[in-house]
């Protein structure tokens, strides 16, 4: 069994890769980790979430210094569902040792330091790990992910875009004039555990958010390599996200050309699922899938293209795991096929 930690477990990511990775047949989740000044410290994670009584019953451990100078060599897997300046502070004392790091946070998902400066707001720092981090997106970079020391986990909303359009891009579909128009509702848990004005429960009504400026726009853009519009939403339910995307195709596209591409793609990917009606949110909330449908006017090229995740699980703790599976040779969807308890 390989020994595993998880940073940050007491969020909602944390949590849910705590359930996952608990009952994997190949990972042994030896230790849960929160910050040295967190107020759930020495609490059991059972304790914060209910539906885990009896179940995971783990102590949350408050990191100090000497631990995380310790983790890179205690165990072999390490995952950080922290904050994206807490994974980019740390991340030099963990990797380059026994430790495989899957970083869940964006703190090395996107390569351009100046675009990352503007988007996350603090500069980064530590240049030479994010040029030899992966992109965790593991439906595509699975040569890079199985090779990887470092993982940068996509985050939930490129995972639910990325996964539509790149079946598009590879298949040289895309209309080169026209950006993919990307339309995203996500739940509340997106926005994590900690309480803020505008995630709380009498705030909360469907609603634009971070217009033309989401720190997820360059994500997608730089990993699918043309320029897209982006436009998250945040809608009053707790997890899921659908992203519904139009886009131009070139002259001459057909239907059956778009269902090759996907065909291409997936048609052998268990996690993925070609759907043959519009997918809603509550047929993957619970899971690891990825569920797409589209339609294509042919007589003006246009596209529309929904894609449906669970932002806690595809679109963070479980890509993070199937990232884990390929790392460590085991098939990538091991652990990922049953729905949450
Ligand atoms: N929620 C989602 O849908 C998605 C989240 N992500 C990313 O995953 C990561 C975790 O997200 P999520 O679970 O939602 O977040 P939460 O806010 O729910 O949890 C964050 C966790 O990190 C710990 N933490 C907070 N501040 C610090 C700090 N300064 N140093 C160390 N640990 C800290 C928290 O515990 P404590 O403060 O008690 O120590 C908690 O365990 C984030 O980087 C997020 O961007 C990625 C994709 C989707
Ligand atoms: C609803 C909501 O607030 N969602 C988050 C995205 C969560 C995610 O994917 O996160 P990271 O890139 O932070 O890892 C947001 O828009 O900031």
């Amino acid at each position: 069994m390989i020994k595993t930690a998880i940073v940050g477990a007491s969020g909602y990511a944390g949590a849910e890769l705590a359930a996952m990775l608990a009952r994997h047949p190949e990972f042994e989740l030896s230790t849960l980790y929160v910050s040295a000044g967190s107020q759930d410290a020495n609490k059991s994670l059972s304790e914060l979430y209910g539906r885990y009584a009896g179940l995971l019953d783990y102590p949350l451990i408050p990191l100090d210094e000497q631990q995380l100078s310790e983790l890179g060599h205690k165990f072999e897997l390490v995952f950080l569902a922290t904050p994206h300046e807490a994974s980019h502070d740390w991340m030099p004392q963990l990797v380059g040792k026994q430790a495989v790091v899957m970083d869940l946070s964006g703190a090395f998902r996107i390569k351009d330091q100046a675009v990352f400066a503007r988007y996350y707001g603090f500069e980064h720092h530590q240049p030479g790990l994010l040029k030899t981090a992966v992109y965790g997106l593991a439906d595509w970079n699975m040569a890079q992910i199985r090779e990887a020391d470092l993982v940068a986990v996509p985050g939930c909303y490129p995972t639910a875009s990325l996964t539509a359009l790149k079946p598009l891009h590879e298949a040289d579909l895309l209309d080169g004039a026209q950006w993919p128009v990307i339309n995203a509702v996500s739940g509340v848990s997106g926005a994590g555990r900690k309480a803020a004005l505008n995630s709380s429960f009498c705030e909360v009504s469907l609603q634009a958010y971070g217009v033309l400026g989401h720190r997820h726009q360059p994500e997608i853009a730089s990993h699918l390599g043309r320029e897209v519009i982006f436009t998250p939403h945040l809608g009053n339910f707790k997890r899921g996200i659908l992203a519904t995307i139009t886009c131009k195709m070139k002259d001459g596209v057909r239907l059956q050309d778009v269902q090759a591409a996907y065909e291409q793609a997936y048609a052998h990917n268990p996690l993925i699922r070609l759907r043959k009606s519009w997918p809603k949110i509550d047929e993957v909330a619970g899971t690891n899938f990825v569920d797409l449908y589209w339609k294509l006017d042919e007589t003006s090229g246009h596209l529309v293209v929904t894609s449906a995740i669970d932002n806690l699980l595809k679109g963070a703790a479980g890509q993070a795991l199937q990232c884990a599976n390929l790392r460590f040779g085991f098939s990538a969807a091991l652990g990922l096929m049953e729905e949450r308890q």
